[in-house]
């Protein structure tokens, strides 16, 4: 397959991903709801970004309107300087494809491949060679070395999860969604992930935006971004869990 020209790789001052002015609308008349009302926000290059916010407020549809799996109804996203708007079916593909990652909560990995298979799957389809140096530092970081011949079927959730980040992380993408990433996870699998996604942003300048409910999960990001009712009503810099806590019921009191 060969590689799609996109506009804006090399990014150069631009924030890694922005969104300007989001609306998102489901339905109409009676039944209509705002799902994002006028949202602006940018992640920069290297930054760990959370997103809060109660059931409903928008999270999810922010996060999948900014990594290209869902359009909104006005406003853009910005990935690097490339415009989703103008981009082809083909080329968006391609953006997703090359410069994108994603953590599901329900890990979403295929169950007749075994973890290795399942990590670079997505290089397979795009015809594209592992960078096998890459692909050993994510694996050893995530402790998955003596379970790469393993299908999902015989790992742990926390194992799991940890096979779906390393398949997100595999084609070193500039930018990483995790919807929940570690909403179905204890805790000591869920700081390996978190931790997996810290180092991502520190250590090799990738962009990590995740949605959670945990402030302790959002502790690991260096700012909170926090919805409600579809709006950024508030942000938060280096989050603690106690911080992000007592932020969280303040909010609840506006
Ligand atoms: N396909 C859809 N059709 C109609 N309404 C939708 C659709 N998807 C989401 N919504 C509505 O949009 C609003 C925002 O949903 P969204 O899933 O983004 O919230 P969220 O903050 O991620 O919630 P949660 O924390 O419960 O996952 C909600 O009111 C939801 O009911």
């Amino acid at each position: 397959m060969t590689d799609i020209a996109l506009p804006g790789r090399s990014a150069g001052s631009a924030p890694a991903a922005s969104a300007k002015a989001l609306t998102k609308t489901y339905g109409t008349g009676d039944t209509q709801v705002h799902a994002l009302r006028d949202v602006s926000v940018e992640f920069e290059r290297g930054e760990f970004t959370a997103i809060m916010g109660p059931s409903g407020s928008g999270k999810s549809t922010l996060m999948h309107c900014l990594a290209g799996l869902d359009s909104a109804t006005s406003g853009t996203v910005t990935i690097g300087d490339t415009e989703l708007t103008n981009l082809t079916d083909k080329q968006m593909t391609g953006l997703r494809r090359d410069r994108i990652g994603f953590v599901f909560q329900s890990f979403n990995l295929v169950p007749t491949l075994t973890a290795l298979e399942n990590i670079t799957l997505p290089l397979d389809i795009a015809g594209r060679e592992p960078d096998q140096q890459w692909l050993d530092t994510v694996v050893d970081r995530l402790g998955l070395r003596d379970r790469l011949d393993h299908r999902p079927s015989e790992l742990s959730g926390g194992q799991q999860q940890r096979v779906a980040c390393a398949r997100a992380l595999a084609g070193r993408p500039d930018i990483v969604f995790g919807d929940e990433p570690t909403g179905n996870l204890d805790s000591r699998s869920s700081g390996e992930v978190l931790g997996i996604l810290r180092a991502a942003a520190d250590e090799f300048d990738q962009t990590v935006v995740i949605v959670t409910h945990d402030p302790r999960a959002a502790s690991f990001a260096d700012r909170v971004v926090f919805l409600a009712d579809g709006a950024v009503i508030d942000h938060l810099a280096n989050p603690t869990a106690e911080t992000v806590l007592d932020r969280m019921k303040q909010l609840e009191t506006v």
